[in-house]
């Protein structure tokens, strides 16, 4: 692991970042702490109520069927209750972690079927939109999605997938691609219009509604290298939306692609800049 939880929890509060650095394990997990007021459930209630009004008409059905099978949002999960679900449905569990954490860790987990869950909750000011991952961007973007069984084996792989391309030098590469397509990436429904698929989306009221159905929003077709090559920002809305055509091409693209050909290639060079995609 290439960064130490006393450098990472520097870092986090240089920049602002909310969560408590301080009690992590070495890789980046806490305990839950289930101690939530009453005020913090009514929040989450609010949050999934408005939010699964939108994704009912905006979210793609491979989410839609997780929320179906996950079921129960009207208080604040307990971690272990849902781990316990999940492992029977597909061998995944969540893990409390007290933010975002770093890329190394976060593949990680998921190369072990660990999905790490943010422990705190965005405040009431912050329904619409958050600038970092909080607890119902993990839990209610991610963790769904989990509890179907070809959804579940590709986020292993692709846990896999990344520890090998961080091997060859290519994290901030390996990021773009999981930043574009498991948190903002849309896909095509066969008979249906453009649907939402990142889970960026998913918890985010005013920036799911925008990237789906907003004329201004700039959708480009997804290209695996395109997407590699294209720089971020985290706190603001994409400024373009990577259409995915399906599940199925997702994994084939990442199944085929030759990602130390493309490391070769890009690394080093400046981010594109998404006004030329
Ligand atoms: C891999 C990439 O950095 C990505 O944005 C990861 C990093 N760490 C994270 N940490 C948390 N808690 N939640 C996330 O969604 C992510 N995403
Ligand atoms: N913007 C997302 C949260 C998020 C922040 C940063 C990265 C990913 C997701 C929301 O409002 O829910
Ligand atoms: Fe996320």
């Amino acid at each position: 692991m290439t960064m130490s939880v006393a450098d990472y929890a520097r870092e986090c509060a240089a920049q602002g970042l909310r969560g408590d650095y301080s009690v992590c394990r070495a890789d980046f997990t806490v305990a839950q702490g289930y101690d939530y007021s009453t005020d913090e459930q009514a929040v989450w209630r609010t949050l999934c109520d408005r939010q699964t009004k939108l994704t009912r008409k905006l979210a793609h059905h491979s989410y839609l069927d997780g929320v179906a099978e996950l079921g129960l949002l009207d208080q604040i999960p307990d971690f272990g209750a849902v781990s316990e679900k999940l492992r029977k449905l597909t061998g995944w569990e969540i893990v409390a972690v007290p933010g975002l954490i770093p890329a190394a860790p976060f593949f990680d987990h998921l190369a072990h079927r660990r999905f790490p869950v943010t422990n705190w909750l965005r405040t009431r000011q912050e329904l619409d939109y958050i600038v970092e991952p909080d607890m119902f961007h993990d839990f209610f973007g991610h963790v769904p999605a989990l509890t179907q069984p070809v959804f579940a084996d590709f986020m292993q792989m692709y846990g896999e997938k990344a520890e090998d391309v961080i091997a060859l030098g290519g994290d901030e590469m390996i990021t773009r691609l999981y930043w574009y397509t498991a948190e903002y990436g849309l896909m095509q429904e066969a008979g249906q219009p453009l649907k939402a698929f990142g889970a960026g989306l998913m918890s985010s009221f005013t920036e799911l509604q925008f990237a789906v159905e907003s004329r201004d929003a700039h959708h480009v077709a997804f290209d695996l290298e395109t997407v590699m090559r294209t720089g971020y920002e985290i706190d603001k809305f994409q400024r373009a939306y990577f259409v995915l055509p399906s599940f199925d091409a997702l994994r084939d693209a990442f199944q085929t692609a030759d990602m130390a050909g493309i490391v070769g290639r890009n690394k080093g060079k400046p981010a594109l800049d998404l006004a030329a995609v």
